[in-house]
């Protein structure tokens, strides 16, 4: 048996664009059901959503048939949660909280085995060797690793050069929710300076080659980075998207008050 092609990560490489949306129900049969949608790839989001390792794990088989490519974002950049992710299978990671090229070496060290990097030897017992089915997986296996570290702070894009010019990082993820935040422009994930700052971010990627992506729930807004150079954005949130839905329903039919609520981009 062979690992399977990262298809996420041979587009990133070739300069194609990917739309993704964001799985944070912690469910694999929700997550299934994103993965129908025929979105380029879904995020199963172990920052904010409630998620373990099992949990992920089920819903990297529930959407292992789909077209749809899973990136995991880990809860952060500890090498032991990383091991953990990429011994059930995961392939692509996106790592939250970014701010220097070292801690971005640090990530990259984490899904390299040694002497390359510091992940332990274990994808035998694990999905990701397909317990040994797959019989290269310490070498075939690790080429299909693509790794996504997200810049969302003031200080990471500062460092934006150093950081897109890691070995071994494949692409960057702006987050302007916590970017706005740490610009003092909280709620403001759309503030001409955070899209400015993301702009700027996105130019230096793709000058060092790497792939940039970001979140823009926003289609207009989507739109907008795409054309600045993004290449894969998430353009869609699974649990706002199905509260904000409900909301305008009521408000069609009950005329319920359009209440200001907090923005995600
Ligand atoms: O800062 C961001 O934007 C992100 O990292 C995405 C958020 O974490 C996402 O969960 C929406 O709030």
């Amino acid at each position: 048996m062979q690992v399977p092609v990262n298809n996420f990560k041979k587009a990133l490489s070739s300069g194609d664009s990917q739309l993704g949306i964001w799985a944070s129900f912690a469910d694999p049969y929700a997550t299934e059901a994103i993965a129908t949608v025929g979105a380029d790839w879904l995020l199963i989001d172990g920052e904010h959503g409630p998620n373990d390792v099992r949990s992920i794990l089920a819903q990297l088989q529930a959407v292992a048939p789909y077209a749809s490519h899973p990136v995991v974002r880990v809860v952060d950049a500890n090498p032991a949660v990383i091991k953990q992710v990429l011994d059930i299978g995961a392939q692509t990671l996106m790592v939250p909280m970014i701010d220097t090229a070292e801690q971005a070496r640090a990530v990259v060290a984490a899904t390299r085995y040694p002497p390359n990097g510091i992940r332990g030897v274990g994808a035998a017992l694990g999905r990701a060797s397909r317990w040994t089915s797959i019989p290269d997986y310490a070498d075939s296996g690790v080429k299909e690793i693509c790794v996504i570290v997200q810049v969302e702070s003031v200080k990471g894009i500062s460092n934006i050069e150093e950081i897109v010019s890691v070995d071994g990082v494949d692409g960057v993820f702006f987050g302007p929710v916590d970017l706005s935040a740490s610009m003092d422009l909280m709620d403001q994930p759309t503030h001409p300076d955070v899209v400015k700052a993301i702009e700027h971010g996105t130019s230096i990627a793709r000058a060092a080659g790497k792939a940039a992506g970001v979140l823009a729930t926003d289609v207009e807004r989507a739109k907008g980075y795409l054309a600045a150079g993004v290449q894969f954005a998430a353009v869609g949130i699974d649990i706002l998207m199905l509260i904000n839905s409900g909301r305008a329903l009521l408000r069609e039919l009950r005329g319920d008050a359009d209440e200001k609520r907090t923005s995600y981009g």
